[in-house]
C-alpha cells in the first residue's frame, strides 16, 4: 500500500497573521447568518443578553467606584455603610443581570446549537447525494468531503464560541472604558498585556489547522480501513484469507502518521507558547507596577486604586476570553471556509440539465453515437454506441469485463450524461430534462446492489409510495421466488434485515439478489435494466426470474446484462461490446451463426 495523503494546497499557507485576524468579523457574521436562519428568536435574545451584559459591566464598575468614595473614607463603619448603601445597592443588581444574562445566553445558544448542527449535517449529507454522479469519480472529491465534515463538527461548538466571544469584547470594552477614565495609561498596557497570548492563540490555531489540513487524506484511508476491517459484510472474506493482521497493521500504520505529524508539531506550538507567556508576563507585571506606582506616589487616591484593582481584574478577564474565545471562532472559520468550498463545489456539480420532463409510457429510447469517458480516464468507457430501444422489446448487452456495458446502462438511465451525442427518451433529449422525471421511470437492479439495513418489506418498497396492504409487495416477493424464504423469517415481512442490529435476521447471497430484482420489479417501471442480475442465484431462481423478465416485458422497455450468453436466447436483439464500442448485432440466432465474438464466447462458456 503506497497511498500516501495529498490534499491540494493548505489556503493558510499564503496568508499572514494580520489577514488571519481580519477574518473575525466576517466569521462572526456568517456564524450569526447561520444562527439566524435556524432560530431568529433566539439570536435575538443571545444579542439583547451580549447588550446587558455590557451594560451591567459598565454600571457595576461605575458602582464600585462610587461606593469605594465612602467605604474607604472617615466615620464610623455604620456611617460608611449607610453612605455607600445605594452605589452598593447598584452592584448587586448589576451582579444580579450579568449573572442572570449569561445563564439566559446560554438557554439561547442551547436553542440555537442543536438545530444549526442538524441543518448542516442534512446540508452536507444532501449535497453529497445530489451531486451528479460523475463527481464521485473526479479526484479528491471524498477528501474535500472529509474536510467539510470537521465544519459539521464544529458547528457543535460555533455559536458557543461567537457568544462567549462577542460577550468578552463587550465586556472588556465597558471595562476597559471605565479603567481608561480612571487611568488613560492603564487599558494601553493591560491591552501590550494580553495582546502576546491572542497572537499565541491564532499562531496555536494554525498551526493545529496546519496538522489537520496534512492528515486530512489519511484520515478518510483511516476511516475506509476501519469499515473494511470491521463491518460484518466483509468479516467472511477479511477472516479466512488471513487478512485481519495486515489490517490491522494499516490502520495502526496510518493512525502513527497522523500521529506523528501531531508530534512534530508540538514543539512548535509550546515554543509560541513559551514566548506569548513570556511577552504577556512582562507587560502585565508592568501594569500591576505602575498601579502601584500611582497609588504609592499619591497620584490616585485610595478609592480610585482599589476600583482600578477591580477593573483591571475584570478587564484582564474578558480579555482573556476575547483571546481564547477568538482563537476558537478564528479555528472555526477555518473549517466553515472548507465546508462552505465543499458546498459551493456540490453545488456547482449538482444536476443543472434543464426543465424538460419524461413522463411515462417510454415509448422509444434512443441512443446517437453516445460517448463517455470517466474523469481522469483518455480512453472513452462507451464509445460512439448508437442504438434504438422500443417499448415491449428486450436488450441483451454481453461483452468480456470492462468493454463498456455497466456505463452504458449508466448512460442509458442518465445516472451519467454523455459526453459527446444524444440520448433521448420519446425525443426528450435527457441531458435537458429533469433528472427526477427519468429516474420516476426506472428500475435497476445494478451488478453491486445494496442490502439495506430495513425490514423486509422495505427492502422490497424502498423509496415507493405503498398501499396499506401487503398485496403488492407479496406480488414482487413471488415474482422473483422469495415467499417461502420470507415466510421462514421470525416476523416475515416485518423481520429487519441487517444482522448487525439487536433482533435483525440475515439472507443468503442469492435471497438478497432476489430481492434486489424484486424492488426492481415492484417499482414496475417503463425502463428496467437487469445488470447481472442473477449472478448469485441457483439455476431456478435463474431460469424462474428469466421468465419473469420475458413475461412482463410487453409493457417496458428491459435491458439485461448478462455474462451467461444462454440466457440472452429471451431477448429480442443483442449486442456485443468490445472496448466501449458496439461489435457485433443481431437475434441469438443470428450470433450464435455468425462466427464472431458472441459465437466465440458462447462456446467457450460450453465447453467447461
Ligand atoms: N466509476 C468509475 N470511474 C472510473 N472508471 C470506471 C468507473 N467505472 C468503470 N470504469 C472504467 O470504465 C471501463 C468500463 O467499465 P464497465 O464497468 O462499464 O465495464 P463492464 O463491461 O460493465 O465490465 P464487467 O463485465 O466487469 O461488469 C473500465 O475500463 C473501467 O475501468
Amino acid at each position: 500500500m503506497t497511498y500516501s495523503g495529498h490534499y491540494s494546497v493548505n489556503p493558510l499557507g499564503q496568508v499572514g497573521f494580520g489577514a488571519l485576524c481580519s477574518r473575525l468579523p466576517s466569521v462572526l457574521r456568517r456564524i450569526t447568518a447561520m444562527a439566524w436562519r435556524t432560530d431568529r428568536g433566539a439570536v435575538l435574545l443571545l444579542l439583547t443578553c451580549q447588550l446587558v451584559t455590557g451594560v451591567s459591566a459598565a454600571v457595576l464598575l461605575a458602582a464600585t467606584a462610587r461606593a469605594m468614595g465612602p467605604l474607604l473614607g472617615g466615620g464610623t463603619v455604620a456611617d460608611r455603610l449607610h453612605e455607600a448603601l445605594p452605589a452598593l445597592a447598584v452592584v448587586a443588581v448589576a451582579s444580579a443581570l450579568t449573572r442572570a444574562s449569561v445563564a439566559v445566553a446560554e438557554y439561547a445558544e442551547r436553542r440555537i446549537t442543536p438545530r444549526l448542527t442538524t441543518a448542516t449535517d442534512s446540508a452536507l449529507v444532501e449535497s453529497v447525494c445530489r451531486v451528479e454522479a460523475a463527481a464521485y469519480a473526479t479526484d479528491g472529491f471524498s477528501d474535500r468531503q472529509e474536510a467539510a465534515e470537521m465544519g459539521v463538527t464544529r458547528t457543535h461548538v460555533m455559536v458557543m464560541d461567537a457568544q462567549r466571544f462577542m460577550a468578552a469584547l463587550i465586556k472588556m470594552i465597558t471595562a476597559g472604558g471605565v479603567l481608561s477614565v480612571l487611568n488613560p495609561l492603564m487599558l494601553p498596557l493591560l491591552l501590550l498585556a494580553v495582546a502576546p497570548a491572542g497572537a499565541g492563540a491564532v499562531l496555536t490555531a494554525r498551526v493545529d489547522y496546519e496538522i489537520h489540513y496534512a492528515n486530512v487524506a489519511d484520515r478518510n484511508v483511516r476511516g475506509m480501513t476501519r469499515w473494511w476491517a470491521t463491518t460484518p459484510k466483509y468479516g467472511d472474506e477479511v477472516r479466512a484469507n488471513g487478512m485481519t493482521d495486515y489490517i490491522l497493521y494499516w490502520y495502526r500504520a496510518l493512525s502513527e502518521r497522523v500521529d506523528q505529524r501531531s508530534l512534530a508539531a508540538a514543539p512548535r506550538t509550546l515554543r509560541i507558547a513559551l514566548l506569548s507567556s513570556l511577552a504577556g508576563g512582562a507587560f502585565l507585571a508592568a501594569t500591576w507596577g505602575m498601579l502601584a506606582w500611582l497609588a504609592v506616589t499619591g497620584r490616585i487616591e485610595p478609592a480610585i486604586a482599589a476600583t482600578a484593582v477591580v477593573a483591571v481584574q475584570t478587564t484582564l478577564a474578558a480579555l482573556s476570553q476575547v483571546v481564547v474565545n477568538g482563537a476558537a471562532v478564528f479555528h472555526t472559520s477555518l473549517y466553515l471556509s472548507d465546508m462552505q468550498a465543499f458546498f459551493d463545489d456540490a453545488a456547482r456539480r449538482a444536476p443543472k440539465r434543464g426543465p424538460e420532463a419524461v413522463r411515462a409510457p417510454v415509448e422509444e429510447i434512443r441512443l446517437e453515437e453516445a460517448t463517455y469517458t470517466y474523469p481522469g480516464k483518455d480512453r472513452p468507457a462507451v464509445d460512439g454506441v448508437s442504438l434504438t430501444l422500443r417499448r415491449g422489446e428486450i436488450l441483451a448487452v454481453v461483452g468480456v469485463n470492462g468493454s463498456g456495458k455497466s456505463t452504458l446502462t449508466r448512460l442509458i438511465t442518465g445516472i451519467y450524461l454523455a459526453d459527446k451525442g444524444r440520448i433521448t427518451w420519446n425525443g426528450t433529449d435527457i441531458a435537458h430534462a429533469d433528472p427526477a422525471t427519468v429516474w420516476n421511470c426506472t428500475g435497476l437492479v445494478p451488478q453491486i446492489f445494496a442490502q439495506w439495513p430495513l425490514r423486509a418489506r422495505e427492502n422490497v418498497t424502498l423509496g415507493q409510495p405503498r398501499s396499506t396492504d401487503d398485496r403488492e409487495v407479496w406480488e414482487a416477493v413471488d415474482a422473483v421466488g422469495m415467499r417461502e424464504a420470507i415466510d421462514d423469517l421470525p416476523a416475515g415481512l416485518d423481520t429487519l434485515l441487517a444482522r448487525e442490529i439487536f433482533g435483525g435476521a440475515e439472507l443468503s447471497g442469492g435471497q438478497w439478489q432476489r430481492l434486489a430484482c424484486s424492488r426492481a420489479l415492484y417499482r414496475r417501471p417503463p425502463l428496467l435494466i437487469l445488470d447481472e442480475p442473477t449472478s448469485q442465484m441457483d439455476p431456478r431462481g435463474e431460469h424462474g426470474i428469466f421468465e419473469k423478465i420475458k413475461a412482463i416485458s410487453g409493457d417496458r422497455i428491459t435491458i439485461v446484462v448478462t455474462h451467461r450468453l444462454e440466457n440472452t436466447r429471451i431477448a429480442d436483439h443483442i449486442v456485443v461490446m468490445e472496448r466501449g464500442r458496439i461489435t457485433e448485432r443481431g437475434t441469438y440466432d443470428d450470433l450464435t451463426h455468425a462466427d464472431g465474438t458472441f459465437a466465440d464466447l458462447l462456446r467457450l462458456s460450453q465447453d467447461r
